[in-house]
C-alpha cells in the first residue's frame, strides 16, 4: 500500500496531545510486531496503529454529530459512554482525509475499543496493542504481554476481562459488543 507514513504521523500530531501522539506510535510499533508474529499484514497494522486514536480529542458533539450522519456506524454507540465514539468516527474520517479504503484497516480502527464478535486478525492485533503498547501501565499489563506472544485470542480476552471489570467497579454501562467479543474469544 502507497501511503505516506510520515505524512500521517505529521497529520495525527496536529490532532492529539504529545502522550496520545506516542502512544499512537507505540500501538504501531505494537501491532506491527504482532503482524509478525502472528503473519498479519505488518503495513496495514502500522497505518491503523497510528490512525486509531486520530479523532479522540475531537469535541464530544462533533463526534456524536458524524456518528448520527453516518449511514456505516450504529447509532447505539450514542447510548453508551462517549469514550467509545472516536473509533467508529476515526474510522469514517480517514476514508474522507487520506483515501485509505482497505476494509481491514478501516475495521481494525472502527473497533479498536469495544471489539466485536468475529474479530479480523488485524482488528485483534490492533485492539490488542492498543492495550499494551509501551507506555501503558496498569496492574497485570506485563502478564498480558507474556501471553500476547504466545495466544493472540487469549491475551485479547484477558485485556477484555479487564474493561468489563473496570466499567463494573465504576458502575458504568457496558457497551454489549466487548461481551460479545469477549464470549466469542472463550469459545474459539
Ligand atoms: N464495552 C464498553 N462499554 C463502555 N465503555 C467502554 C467499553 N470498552 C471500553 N470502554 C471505555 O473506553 C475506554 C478505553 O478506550 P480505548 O480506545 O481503549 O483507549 P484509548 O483511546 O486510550 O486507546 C475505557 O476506559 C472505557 O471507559
Amino acid at each position: 500500500m502507497k501511503i505516506d507514513l510520515e505524512y500521517l504521523k505529521a497529520e495525527l500530531k496536529k490532532e492529539v496531545t504529545e502522550h496520545r501522539y506516542i502512544h499512537s506510535l507505540g500501538v504501531a510499533d505494537t501491532a506491527k510486531r504482532l503482524a509478525q508474529i502472528y503473519q498479519a499484514d505488518s503495513s496495514k497494522a502500522v497505518i491503523a496503529g497510528i490512525l486509531h486514536d486520530f479523532t479522540k480529542f475531537w469535541p464530544k458533539e462533533e463526534l456524536a454529530k458524524r456518528i448520527r450522519e453516518s449511514k456505516e456506524l450504529a447509532q447505539d454507540l450514542l447510548d453508551y459512554n462517549a469514550e467509545l465514539w472516536h473509533g467508529p468516527v476515526a474510522s469514517v474520517v480517514i476514508q474522507e482525509w487520506f483515501d485509505i479504503r482497505d476494509e481491514e484497516i478501516i475495521m481494525a480502527i472502527r473497533y479498536h475499543t469495544s471489539g466485536r464478535e468475529q474479530m479480523s486478525l488485524l482488528e485483534k492485533i490492533v485492539c490488542l496493542a492498543d492495550y499494551i503498547e509501551p507506555s501503558r501501565q496498569f496492574p497485570g499489563v506485563d502478564e498480558i504481554r507474556k501471553i500476547a506472544e504466545q495466544d493472540l485470542d487469549e491475551a485479547l480476552q484477558v485485556a477484555f476481562d479487564g474493561t468489563i471489570q473496570f466499567l463494573i467497579q465504576k458502575k458504568m454501562k457496558i457497551y454489549p459488543l466487548t461481551v460479545k467479543a469477549r464470549n466469542d474469544l472463550l469459545k474459539e
